[in-house]
């Protein structure tokens, strides 16, 4: 399909050749004329040669190819009109009306292939923000946006939410990994639809999903977490007739001002690992004295435990 150039790269060459024979026989030779023409020719060629490259939509390589061809053959369709003894477009010059055809074309080429790759970019940039299972940030996206709400964020409470689906492991193992990424897919949904538009809400890793929510105390954040478990704890999934059901396990901490993420992140977790520890499908809120003297009393730090990462 992308092989059209090829005939106006031919034509062109073709045209060139003719009128370096012309110039031959005429004395003396327009070298300067000619070295224009040449020049013409190799830049025709690799507009030809960057259109084909593009891979663009065939509307738009039609465009530019139609566009560009016009515009570098108008200067001859002045040959055209010497074949006619009267002007065929009335006082209309045939190679400015093809000039000018060919300057449209190429305008509405450049137009629509510059749009096409704002899409591209536009999409290329959700793309790498969103996890492409759940459609949640990423956390990369998430921490990107923390940092673009900080100055939102500064001088309010908030809290973070670090929940786990229990178990997940024994899900993939005795249901498949299709109904596991259902789960996820699911449990995803369920979260983004208990929180407010401004909570930043991503997917953290494998069954780990993280929720900062703004502007909150630690007791309506602890009512929030309640809820959003009991969301994940009442879906359903079909498995072969049988109905399965998840709980999920949530770490919370209560952040005041300006706070560092990662640190943050790392207190919620800890809860997260004590919310395991307990029992499973509950809340623990993270509480520095009471974890300080647990990790004093057992050894810290414990060797299960998991950091999140940055
Ligand atoms: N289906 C599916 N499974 C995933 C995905 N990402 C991670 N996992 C699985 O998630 C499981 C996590 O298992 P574990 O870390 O052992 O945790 P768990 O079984 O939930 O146990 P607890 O967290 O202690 O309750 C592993 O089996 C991973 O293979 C995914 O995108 N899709």
């Amino acid at each position: 399909m992308y092989k059209a150039q090829h005939g106006i790269i031919i034509l062109s060459l073709l045209i060139v050749v003719y009128k370096g024979l012309m110039h031959t026989f005429i004395w003396p030779v327009d070298i300067v004329e000619l070295a224009l023409e040449l020049v013409m020719v190799v830049t025709c060629c690799a507009v030809m040669y960057y259109i084909e490259q593009l891979k663009s939509s065939p509307r738009i390589y039609w465009l530019l190819l139609l566009g560009s061809g016009l515009y570098y053959f108008s200067s001859y369709f002045d040959a055209l009109e010497e074949f006619f003894l009267e002007k065929p477009l009335g006082y209309l010059n045939i190679a400015e009306v093809v000039k000018a055809v060919g300057f449209i074309l190429l305008f509405i080429g450049i137009h629509s292939l510059i749009s096409r790759h704002r899409l591209l970019i536009k999409e290329l940039k959700i793309a790498a923000q969103t996890d492409h299972l759940t459609g949640l940030l990423n956390r990369r996206a998430f921490f990107e946006r923390m940092l673009s709400n900080s100055q939102v964020f500064e001088n309010t409470q908030g809290a973070f939410l670090l929940m786990d689906i229990d178990h997940f492991k024994g899900v993939n193992d005795n249901y498949g990994h299709a109904l596991g990424d259902t789960v996820l897919a699911d449990t995803a949904i369920s979260l983004r639809n208990s929180t407010r538009e401004y909570d930043i809400l991503a997917r953290w890793g494998g069954e780990e999903f993280l929720l900062y929510v703004n502007d909150i105390t630690q007791d309506k954040a602890l009512n929030i977490a309640e809820q959003l478990r009991r969301h994940v704890e009442a879906l359903s999934f079909d498995y072969k007739g049988e109905k399965i059901h998840c709980t999920m396990s949530i770490g919370l901490h209560s952040v005041n001002v300006n706070c560092n993420v990662e640190l943050e992140v790392a207190c919620a977790d800890k809860a997260l690992y004590q919310a395991k520890s307990q029992g499973r499908n509950r809340v623990i809120v993270y509480n520095e004295a009471e974890f300080a003297a647990a990790e004093q009393k057992t050894g810290t730090p414990n060797p299960n435990h998991k950091i999140a990462n940055g």
